[in-house]
């Protein structure tokens, strides 16, 4: 095992958990001036939830690197892991559910990064990217099959599992059995053309923006229902495509963020896909 990798990658990881809740102001999101729409977090919180979680993200990238059997048993190890993992987050946030889709998304990205490393190495390039993307597509393909199958016996639903039963919605499990599209289609282009031109805070709000104009989040179908949802992505559309320069755009996500504090909604789901994105940034070196 290459040691240097085997700290350099899951803390890319790390780091780019750090970056997401740190930068501001974002709309409806906990960041650094305010809590946005969320009474049970802090920007605190999310530091204790991204410590709690940064010893299982080593642990999922060497599972990965380690292993040599087919992609399903190694899904069934880095699964076993997330719940553990999952339920240390919920311990260090007093039950609060800061990070369980990026628990979950990490965990199958960073094994099947690490599963790629034992042939390959760093810098990535975007198509080094994709191909990590496909084995995230192909290790999660009986997901979906194996989760909802059975869902009208199950006791408890998690908001995922109501969502998919009322609305057909597929959620975080959508974005890994596809692949990520929201990071192949839409931010990763974006960051790979934009990269270089703004500081570094400047380019990842308006790589957030982008994905709330375009993304189904269940957090806010869940929150806000179909109609709440749309009003965020038709907003979240209107800034994008007004092109404002830094000063004008980070004055209309101030006003963005107290509206959807108002209507009590917060785009939790883009601001995970966010984190994977800068996770790829790194490794990719355009950040
Ligand atoms: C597979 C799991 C992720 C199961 O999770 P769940 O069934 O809940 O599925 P989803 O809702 O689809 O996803 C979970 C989180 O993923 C984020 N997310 C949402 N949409 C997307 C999307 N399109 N792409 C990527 N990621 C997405 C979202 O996380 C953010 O929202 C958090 C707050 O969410 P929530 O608690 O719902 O909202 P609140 O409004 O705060 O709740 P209330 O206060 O109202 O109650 C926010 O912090 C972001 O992180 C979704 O929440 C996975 O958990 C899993 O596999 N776990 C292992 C458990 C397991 O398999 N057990 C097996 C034995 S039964
Ligand atoms: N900054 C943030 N605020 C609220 N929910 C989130 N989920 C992931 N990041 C978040």
């Amino acid at each position: 095992m290459n040691n240097s990798l085997l700290k350099q990658i899951p803390n890319f990881a790390v780091k780019s958990l750090y970056y997401e809740v740190a930068i501001s102001p974002k709309p409806g999101l906990v960041d650094r001036f305010d809590n946005g729409a969320h009474s049970d977090m802090d920007f605190f919180t999310f530091i204790d939830s991204i410590e709690s979680l940064a010893p299982y993200f080593y642990d999922y990238y060497q599972l990965g690197f380690e292993h040599t059997a087919d992609l399903t048993a190694l899904f069934e190890k880095l699964r076993q892991l997330g719940v553990e993992a999952e339920s240390a987050m919920l311990h260090a946030t007093n039950q609060v559910n800061t990070h369980k889709g990026a628990n979950f998304s990490f965990a199958v990205l960073l094994g099947t990064t690490g599963f790629y490393m034992q042939n390959h190495s760093l810098p990535f390039s975007s198509q080094d990217t994709a191909a990590i993307l496909n084995l995230a597509a192909q290790m999660t393909q009986h997901l979906i099959q194996h989760d909802f199958s059975q869902i009208e016996q199950k006791d408890y639903l998690s908001h995922g599992e109501k969502l998919y039963v009322k609305t057909g919605s597929l959620g975080v499990r959508g974005e890994a059995v596809k692949g990520y599209p929201a990071l192949s289609n839409i931010l990763l282009p974006f960051f790979r053309q934009y990269s270089g031109y703004e500081d570094t805070e400047t380019l990842l709000l308006r790589g957030l923006v982008l994905l709330v104009s375009q993304i189904e989040d269940s957090n806010l179908l869940h929150r806000g229902g179909i109609n709440g949802w749309q009003q965020v992505k038709q907003k979240g559309t209107t800034i994008h495509q007004a092109c404002l320069n830094e000063v004008n755009f980070k004055q209309a996500l101030t006003m963005f963020n107290q509206e959807l504090i108002k209507k009590n909604l917060s785009p939790g789901g883009a601001a995970d896909l966010l984190s994977l994105g800068i996770y790829f940034s790194f490794l990719e070196e355009l950040i």
